[in-house]
């Protein structure tokens, strides 16, 4: 767990007159769970939309795996390991959660849409692993019973569930989890941790936006804390959240209650 998958250096955006993130150096390692905090409109999402290639900075730099991310596009930093989930769960509508998972799949195929118009024989056994792969993640993260249940009706837990092993379909590396507890009950919670904690194991690192701090202190190896578009800390739990200025913006409360 020593070499950085991730780093940011002096990543910057502005909208208009607001500086959404002003110059943060991140480093993330490889197999961390690495935890980003902040007050309500801190910069959190829009950090996770710069690494995701959803917007592009107005100044600095992203690395993964030491190639420069900065300029790709979403999909193809998706191609390249990186998946996310989001803080209002995207479900795709009237689809199974079979369907859900294999949609995502379709990142790691390799075939044009020649191969695929005429059936080719590489697009038939790529879809066939496809489906292999589909249905092990299923039976994996234990969804067989709700297989054929339309994704978006499920309860909440099994929704932000869901949505993780589909990021995990894409043959991401490194799994964005964008405040994943959110709308959860404690029960549900306490699933969410041990399902991340077991994705560490499966040697994925994940990047976490949370506002539990309980969440936080149980499962995350490192933090990192945002103000007003600026870093304030980052480091281990014990140390960040120690820091008067990480106190004073943020914690308060929390911190107390976590
Ligand atoms: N597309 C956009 N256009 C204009 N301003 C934006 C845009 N996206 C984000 N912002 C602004 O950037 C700042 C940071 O917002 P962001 O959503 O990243 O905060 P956050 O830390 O994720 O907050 P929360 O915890 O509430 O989700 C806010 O002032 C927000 O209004």
């Amino acid at each position: 767990m020593s070499q950085p998958i991730l780093q940011t250096k002096e990543l910057s955006i502005h909208f208009g007159g607001v500086m959404a993130l002003n110059k943060v150096s991140l480093s993330i390692k490889n197999g961390q769970i690495f935890g980003l905090i902040g007050p309500n409109g801190a910069g959190k999402t829009t950090m996770f939309n710069l690494l995701t290639g959803i917007y592009k900075p107005t100044n600095g730099t992203i690395h993964f795996k030491g190639k420069d991310i900065t300029s790709l596009k979403a999909h193809q930093i998706t191609t390249l390991g990186i998946s996310r989930t989001f803080q209002n769960i995207r479900l795709l509508k009237g689809h199974t959660v079979f369907e859900n998972i294999f949609l995502a799949t379709h990142y790691q195929l390799k075939y044009g849409l020649f191969a695929s118009f005429f059936l080719s024989k590489s697009f038939c056994s790529q879809e066939v692993r496809a489906r292999q792969f589909t249905n092990k993640l299923i039976e994996e993260y234990k969804l067989s019973d709700l297989r054929d249940e339309e994704a978006s009706d499920l309860p909440q837990g099994l929704k932000r569930k869901v949505e993780i092993v589909r990021a995990l379909a894409t043959g991401a590396e490194l799994i964005f989890l964008d405040e994943p507890a959110a709308g959860l009950n404690p029960v549900e919670t306490a699933e969410l941790m041990k399902l991340i904690k077991n994705l560490q194991c499966q040697d994925k690192t994940i990047f976490l936006i949370e506002h539990d701090m309980k969440l936080v202190k149980g499962i995350c190896d490192e933090i990192a804390v945002l103000h007003f578009g600026q870093l304030l800390d980052q480091g281990p739990y014990d140390k960040v959240t120690k820091n008067p200025k990480v106190i004073q913006a943020y914690l308060g409360r929390r911190y107390e209650n976590a």
